[in-house]
């Protein structure tokens, strides 16, 4: 056992799918102690989030005042962490927020534009301050993810399709987006016409990320969620798929993430980056 103090953990989203699952991690993790929940849902205010969770009372009252409750943190002794799972409108500037008390910000929540995450990172890089930005804490994604990147090398044509519940705000997943973005480092531009299309209604061929690859999403209630990459070629389909049956399954990278982040003085992209 460590003689170290334990990690203060700070949740932004907590009330939400993803924030009541890391309240339960955080606390069940013997090195690291839950210090404060932050949510806007106002029928949850002043809760203890333990409670909310199913883990028993923590004594952590839900707040919706991020920067009382990032002050508190900075005044630990041991850095603090802010992991975030709320949402793609909130989450640049509650990223700026935490790095600017001097807080560790570990991101789950997706949305963010390109320029958004260039921005955040000259922003860390200013402030020698590790930040984590995590598009899927899964390890099964991740491996689908590395699977992909051997077929790429042998396959010209590739397209992805994303499954999601319908309470998700943003499209395309962040996963599918970075999937892309995974794929398009190989060099190759994917999809070479082979006649020309017209679309009749528009959007029926998806929209095309990086390097020619097609995103389709799908938002129906009953998924949680997946996503197919689907290579193609004459004579052969070769499908990789994810399922996420439980949110569990984001917990292992999220508690990672929080350990990793404390060596970190720049923005990470990308749970592979740290495994
Ligand atoms: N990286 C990964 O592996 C994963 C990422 N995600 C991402 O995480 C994010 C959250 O997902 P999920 O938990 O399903 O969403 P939920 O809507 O279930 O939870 C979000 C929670 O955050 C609250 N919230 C929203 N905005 C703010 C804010 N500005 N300040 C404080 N609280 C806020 C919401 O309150 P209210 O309900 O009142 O809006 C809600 O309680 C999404 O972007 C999703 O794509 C999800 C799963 C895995
Ligand atoms: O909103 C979700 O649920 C998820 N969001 C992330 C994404 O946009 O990729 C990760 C996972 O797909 C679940």
């Amino acid at each position: 056992m460590s003689s170290q103090s334990p990690i203060p953990v700070v949740v932004n989203g907590a009330g939400g799918k993803m924030g009541l699952e890391v309240i339960k991690a955080v606390a069940n993790a013997q090195d690291m102690v839950l210090l404060g929940a932050i949510d806007r849902n106002p029928k949850i205010q002043g809760e203890d989030i333990g409670e909310l969770a199913g883990c028993g009372a923590l004594e952590v009252p839900v707040m919706n005042d991020i920067q009382a409750i990032l002050a508190m943190a900075s005044q630990e002794k041991q850095t603090a962490v802010m992991v975030d799972f709320t949402h793609p409108d909130s989450i640049y500037e509650n990223v700026r927020t935490a790095i600017a008390y001097g807080v560790r910000p570990v991101v789950g929540t997706t949305g963010l534009s390109p320029q958004q995450i260039q921005e955040l990172a000259d922003f860390a890089d200013k402030a020698s301050t590790g930040c984590l930005i995590i598009p899927n804490f899964s390890i099964g994604v991740i491996l689908m993810q590395q699977a992909a990147i051997q077929a790429a090398k042998f396959f010209e044509h590739v397209e992805i399709i994303e499954l999601h519940h319908n309470q998700k705000a943003d499209a395309p997943s962040g996963t599918a987006i970075q999937t892309a973005q995974l794929l398009g480092e190989l060099g190759k531009t994917f999809n070479p016409p082979s006649v020309t299309e017209s679309e009749k209604i528009s959007g029926a061929r998806g929209c095309i990320a990086d390097e020619n690859i097609r995103i389709h999403s799908v938002r129906l209630p009953g998924y949680i969620a997946h996503q197919e990459i689907i290579f193609g070629a004459p004579g052969e389909i070769y499908l990789l798929r994810h399922d996420t049956t439980n949110r569990s399954c984001y917990m292992p990278g999220v508690l990672l993430a929080i350990r990793k982040i404390l060596g970190l003085k720049s923005l990470v992209y990308g749970l592979e980056k740290i495994l």
